[in-house]
């Protein structure tokens, strides 16, 4: 079932001299219940700003987004984001940081508690319950912002490049502890990612975006069972035909963005 339906989404940012930056045109999407899909694309293509649009953070220009039957405006409860910075309160400990999620939810401090901690539990987390962000690793503080965001039980996650900071091992080891959350959550999953070998690995379906103005190029359906190996003929096949669009789309551009995607 489809649960998100994105339609003729325009998106412009007025600029400083007036004239408007025509950002995202014409994108017609619909994402599925328990989907991870993954948005690639040169710099500046307006991933983020989809997201942004998809969190109910900023408004389309002009076409909608629709959740189930209702028309996305405002933030809610059954989205949440996670970003490249874990941002977490670093005056609260991991648990307070955690529990922080559920306190507009008006829950029962007993159960908030127990949440949380079964939450931290599901990254592995639980023995540094008490401890505070700046005692963590790059690693554990985004598990933090993981656990934060699911405890609240939304339907989506919209993830903006949250591995893009760290070093390759970590990532390698967050992948791994995602699809397994994903897999016994069962959420949907928006990914932003500039990294086509964490997309293929980790993505159900990749869509491949151009720029100026941001629209979506082509879209890559994997149905190769997680977890995957990275060596599989067919990812490696789909992540070569990613590379070579994107080349194009940079190139396109203008733009040195080429090693960030390629690495
Ligand atoms: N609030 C804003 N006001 C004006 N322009 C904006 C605003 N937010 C984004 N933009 C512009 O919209 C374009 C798309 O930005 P966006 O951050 O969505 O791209 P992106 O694909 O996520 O880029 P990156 O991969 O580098 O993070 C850029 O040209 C950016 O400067």
């Amino acid at each position: 079932m489809n649960l998100l339906n994105i339609k003729d989404l325009n998106k412009n940012f007025k600029q400083e001299n007036e004239n408007q930056l025509e950002v995202l045109k014409n994108i017609n999407l619909k994402i599925k219940e328990k989907e991870f899909i993954s948005f690639i694309g040169p710099s500046g293509c307006g991933k983020s700003t989809l997201l942004n649009i998809l969190a109910g953070l900023i408004p389309a220009s002009s076409g909608q987004v629709m959740l189930k039957n209702k028309l996305i405006q405002n933030p809610g409860n059954d989205r949440v984001m996670v970003f490249q910075e874990a941002a977490l309160f670093p005056w609260l400990t991991v648990i307070e940081n955690v529990l922080f999620g559920l306190k507009i939810k008006n829950i029962d401090k007993k159960k908030a508690y127990q949440k949380a901690l079964d939450q931290l539990e599901a990254v592995q987390l639980k023995n540094f319950k008490d401890s505070y962000p700046h005692q963590l690793s790059g690693g554990m503080k985004q598990r933090v912002a993981i656990a934060r965001a699911l405890v609240i039980d939304p339907e989506i996650l919209l993830m903006d490049e949250p591995f893009g900071a760290l070093d390759e091992q970590t990532r390698l080891m967050l992948h791994h502890q995602l699809i397994k959350l994903w897999q016994d959550t069962e959420k949907t999953i928006v990914f932003v990612t500039h990294n086509i070998r964490e997309a293929v690995k980790l993505s159900d379906r990749i869509i491949v975006f151009g720029s100026n103005p941001g629209r979506i190029v082509e879209e890559f359906k994997i149905d190769i069972p997680q977890p995957r190996d990275r060596e599989n003929p067919t990812l490696v096949r789909i992540e070569n035909k990613i590379l070579k669009l994107l080349e194009k789309e940079i190139k396109k551009q203008g733009e040195n963005t080429y090693e960030k995607i390629a690495t």
